[in-house]
């Protein structure tokens, strides 16, 4: 009944991902700021593919619905979504994913660093990979065929930087479909420099972890400097940040563009 408040028509129910994504705690962040967190409101958490089929299931209903939503992303090339205006700046500017690599690194592998600190690329480059694995192709080989349309760019991740043999790096990344696209190119440049690599998907808090401890070499998967921010403070002087790989992402409150009268984090209540 669309004279019912947004928070009536949508169950007073924000559609998340998994628990630990920076999203989730901006996101727990901006109930609080614009007042959605009487006992009604709940922020759903559950995981990336739950949430993009719900999303998809209701707008083929057409029905109402808001969920934690982040570009790059191939949600906002399948759907016609918009974000809602956050006029108390809780998610953050535009956002940087960077590359976070362990201590010592430098040291034990030069060649895998410069390689990881010179890697970067455009949302729309990002997009692209994310939307060939969407569309079911095998990211590892989605990649490939991004590496091989786009060589002239990767080889300025490479050029001058000498084969290794016999050496093995791991990177890890949390499976949302941004990071497997970026961390597939990753691990297949730094394959054609020697390495033989082994990639692991895990959740945010051990990602950051497997950095810390030295478990993995590196990953490209920190949003930064609000989503993930609470992870970099917690795990500061444990890592080395190699900077931005990746500039101008977004993360905030999405919705799909039928609901019209919906523009900003407010007017959900
Ligand atoms: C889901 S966003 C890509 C990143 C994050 O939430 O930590």
């Amino acid at each position: 009944n669309p004279h019912e408040s947004v928070g009536k028509q949508i169950n007073y129910t924000i559609t998340g991902i998994e628990a630990g994504a920076g999203i989730m705690s901006s996101t727990q962040n901006a109930m609080k700021a614009y007042g959605l967190n009487n006992d009604k409101w709940q922020l759903q958490t559950s995981s990336t593919a739950a949430m993009t089929s719900t999303l998809g299931k209701s707008i083929k209903n057409h029905q109402p619905i808001v969920v934690t939503g982040w570009t790059p992303h191939w949600m906002f090339t399948k759907y016609n979504l918009k974000f809602l205006k956050d006029p108390k700046n809780v998610y953050g500017k535009a956002e940087d994913i960077h590359t976070i690599v362990r201590k010592g690194l430098k040291k034990d592998k030069p060649e895998a660093y410069e390689m990881l600190n010179r890697f970067n690329w455009k949302p729309a480059q990002m997009a692209d990979v994310m939307l060939k694995v969407n569309k079911g192709e095998d990211p590892h080989k989605a990649a490939n065929d991004w590496i091989k349309a786009n060589q002239k760019q990767v080889d300025t991740w490479t050029k001058g930087i000498k084969h290794v043999h016999g050496q093995s790096i791991k990177l890890t990344y949390v499976a949302w479909d941004s990071e497997i696209a970026s961390t597939n190119v990753v691990a297949n440049v730094l394959r054609s420099l020697g390495y033989k690599v082994d990639i692991q998907a895990m959740e945010v808090q051990p990602l950051w972890a497997s950095i810390a401890t030295n478990a993995a070499d590196g990953m490209v998967s920190a949003w930064l400097p609000t989503t993930q921010g609470l992870y970099y403070k917690d795990y500061k002087g444990k890592f080395v940040d190699l900077g931005a790989n990746l500039h101008g992402a977004r993360v905030g409150l999405a919705v799909p563009t039928y609901m019209k009268n919906v523009n900003s984090i407010g007017d959900l209540k």
